[in-house]
């Protein structure tokens, strides 16, 4: 196999910085991922993840820094990168006055993929988290999760080389998460890039190559979950408390519940 360092990495991204106004909400993030590589991305709320992923998918063009995603450069190639992308959030708006079947052949066509194509794939990857059965059903009956089955489905079908998930497994049951933590595996082994941020730390733990944890737009901790071990903690949740400064947990909770009191 080829030394990871003479490839080009998936995602380059060099002093990367992101104000709104006299706000600086990412400061000087660097890193480089890897092909094949699942990156677990983390920190408190605010801490600038959805910013950084939207950066990534060309949702916010203006941004201070280099990102190179396949050796291509934002600023000059985001249509082309575009196509290289799945992008998996959570909760998008879905219209759900349609059928999966067209929702999928609607997102399918923004990548040129054919309607037989579109069902071809959808019919698989849908029966696979059980939804064989309501594949041409009004999407206004779905629940959370099975609406969040379709995004997934939709995010993943044109066969992209980098997926970037904003909480993908939100809403899901634990059947679908046990799926999805294997298909996630999976395509990782095929030599897919997967840019993974959650706040569910167990599924972090086990199925990331490499965490990384910013607080405050900053990155202050950057290693496999074995390394990060080593700063004290055995599990991510509470390395994820002690490295944000996270020591009163229980105090918080007591405050919170004791609102209540006169
Ligand atoms: N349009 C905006 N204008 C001003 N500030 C913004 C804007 N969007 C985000 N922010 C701020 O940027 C910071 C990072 O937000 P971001 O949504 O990236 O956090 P996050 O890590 O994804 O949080 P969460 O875990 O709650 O989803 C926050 O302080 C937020 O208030």
């Amino acid at each position: 196999m080829a030394s990871t360092h003479t490839m080009t990495p998936a995602v380059s991204i060099r002093h990367l910085f992101k104000r709104y106004g006299d706000k600086t909400v990412l400061h000087d993030i660097s890193l480089d991922i890897q092909p094949g590589q699942i990156i677990g991305y983390i920190g408190p709320n605010g801490a600038g993840k959805s910013t950084t992923v939207k950066i990534l998918t060309g949702l916010i063009p203006d941004f201070e820094g280099e990102v190179t995603i396949g050796g291509m450069d934002l600023r000059t190639h985001a249509q082309d990168i575009k196509r290289t992308i799945g992008y998996i959030p959570e909760n998008a708006e879905i219209y759900d006055v349609l059928t999966p079947m067209e929702y999928l052949t609607f997102t399918g066509r923004l990548y040129d993929l054919s309607p037989t194509m579109v069902r071809e794939r959808a019919e698989r990857m849908l029966t696979a988290f059980g939804l064989q059965d309501v594949l041409d059903q009004r999407m206004d009956t779905f629940s959370k999760g099975m609406k969040q089955k379709v995004l997934i489905t939709s995010g993943i079908m044109h066969n992209p080389s980098l997926i970037i998930l904003d909480e993908p497994l939100s809403g899901l049951d634990a059947n679908a998460v046990i799926v999805m933590k294997e298909v996630m595996s999976r395509l990782a082994r095929e030599g897919k890039t997967l840019f993974y941020c959650s706040h569910m730390m167990d599924v972090v733990e086990k199925v990331s190559d490499r965490i990384m944890l910013i607080n405050h737009g900053t990155v202050i901790a950057d290693g496999t979950f074995e390394e990060l071990k080593q700063t004290g903690g055995d599990t991510l949740e509470k390395i994820f408390a002690h490295l944000t400064g996270e020591t009163n947990l229980e105090g918080a909770a007591d405050q919170f519940v004791t609102a209540f009191e006169p």
